[in-house]
């Protein structure tokens, strides 16, 4: 469908038509054709250089261009703000969603289940189910609260985005920057999947300590779509998230019309197979964060905005070692889906496309089936094959939505229940 560059946060030069990119400087008096600059920033212009991310965008009409935004009145499930009564500290599952029957596209197919901080402070992360059974036709949306990591579960997606085109697939994630509008498409009919949108400081990957120069996501395997356009002068309705609410303006023309861009703020998709997972060969259950793909630091060293953590298929060697996640309590906030297969820590009512909330302090670990299981079983060597979950872990507790606390599992409490006693001597 497209080509792409590899590379993580690298400084990407690509034009959809010869000529179109400026050399040498970033904004000339005549740009080529007519075209219009544009300077689209992900970090404050003084962010350390390291951390700094923009890109220039050569468009057919500036951004700028447009009529006031309204208030969007449809996708009720999409951003309506979290419960505001006080959240217990109850531990809470979700089945997936079904898909409509009626054809919705991605913007009013999106279900927020749960969010932390407000997206003003630029700090947090939400979390978004989609179910959709339509393509975008004569619109685009556009976040200006944080970038969006798509976690598709069923069904392809292609993200055609101003900076260009991007086939994701379930097993694969795929990342639309802060601002970068885009139309999704759903080539399979239907799609159904996980989003995470961080308002904090833009994912990146790890620091790999003493794991060395290489592992976990390498960053030659993501992928970075070169620059596409169309020329369109239709309506095109832009739907846009700014501060927690959806709003809408209509433009007379299509604005993926980016015909060069250059730059290191960029969409991208990764496939998790490539995933380098790391782990014991020893004994004991190391902790998650050996398996991190991305991280949003917060402004606490050591303490992520948002890491988002896979548990790939994997060998499972380890010696006279409970192997499986142990019971734990966590100062940091987890939310956890389910791309495929099933998870290690739960044998049942963990379902590929559900949802998990374990906040801050809530004691979790193996249901009892996989806890008895792990405390029977005979330790050869054992891969776990076919499954992968997803973690997105917070320093902020999650607050769900009206609509999610509503639809809660009743009974998850019970994966817990009746743990024997233990038998002390004497
Ligand atoms: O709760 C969970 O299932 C996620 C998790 C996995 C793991 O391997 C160790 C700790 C942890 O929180
Ligand atoms: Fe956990």
């Amino acid at each position: 469908m497209s080509d792409y560059i590899p590379g993580f946060g690298n400084h990407v030069s690509t034009e959809a038509m010869a000529g179109a990119l400026p050399v040498g400087q970033n904004a000339p008096q005549r740009p080529a054709f007519g075209l219009y600059t544009e300077q689209l920033s992900g970090t404050a212009f003084t962010a350390p250089r390291h951390e700094n991310r923009r890109s220039w965008l050569y468009r057919m009409r500036p951004t700028a261009d447009h009529p006031p935004y309204t208030r969007y009145e449809w996708a009720k499930r999409f951003a309506p703000g979290t419960v505001d009564q006080p959240l217990a500290p109850n531990r809470l599952r979700w089945d997936p969603l079904p898909l409509p029957q009626a054809p919705v596209d991605l913007i009013d197919g999106m279900t927020t289940m749960m969010a932390n901080r407000e997206p003003a402070s630029l700090e947090g992360v939400a979390l978004h189910i989609y179910a959709a059974t339509k393509d975008m036709h004569g619109r685009v949306f556009v976040d200006a609260d944080g970038e969006l990591l798509f976690i598709p579960e069923q069904g392809r997606l292609e993200l055609f985005t101003e900076l260009g085109r991007i086939e994701v697939s379930p097993g694969q994630i795929a990342l639309v920057p802060r601002g970068v509008r885009f139309r999704a498409l759903l080539p399979d009919g239907s799609a159904r999947g996980y989003v995470a949108e961080n308002h904090g400081s833009l994912f990146r990957l790890p620091d790999l300590g003493p794991i060395g120069a290489n592992g976990l996501a390498n960053p030659r395997d993501f992928e970075t779509p070169v620059a596409w356009f169309e020329d369109r002068d239709d309506p095109c309705e832009v739907v846009q998230k700014f501060l927690g609410s959806l709003w809408t303006t209509t433009l007379d023309h299509s604005p993926l019309d980016v015909v060069a861009w250059h730059g290191n703020l960029t969409p991208w998709r990764y496939d998790l197979d490539r995933f380098n997972t790391i782990n014991t060969v020893s004994f004991d259950h190391p902790d998650p964060s050996i398996f991190t793909l991305l991280t949003s630091p917060s402004t606490v060293p050591g303490r992520a905005n948002a890491d988002v953590v896979i548990f790939p298929p994997r060998w499972m060697v380890a010696e006279h070692s409970f192997r499986p996640p142990w019971f734990h309590r966590n100062v940091m906030s987890e939310a956890m889906g389910l791309i495929r297969g099933a998870y290690d820590a739960k044998a049942e009512g963990f379902a590929p496309g559900g949802l998990s909330l374990h906040n801050m302090m809530s004691g979790h670990g193996p249901d009892v089936a996989s806890w008895k299981a792990a405390s029977e079983a005979d330790l050869a060597p054992h891969k776990i094959e076919g499954t992968m979950a997803f973690m997105v872990e917070s320093c902020w507790p999650y607050t769900p939505t009206a609509y999610a606390l509503d639809r809660a599992q009743p009974d998850y409490d019970a994966a817990w229940a009746d743990f024997p006693k233990a038998r002390l001597p004497g």
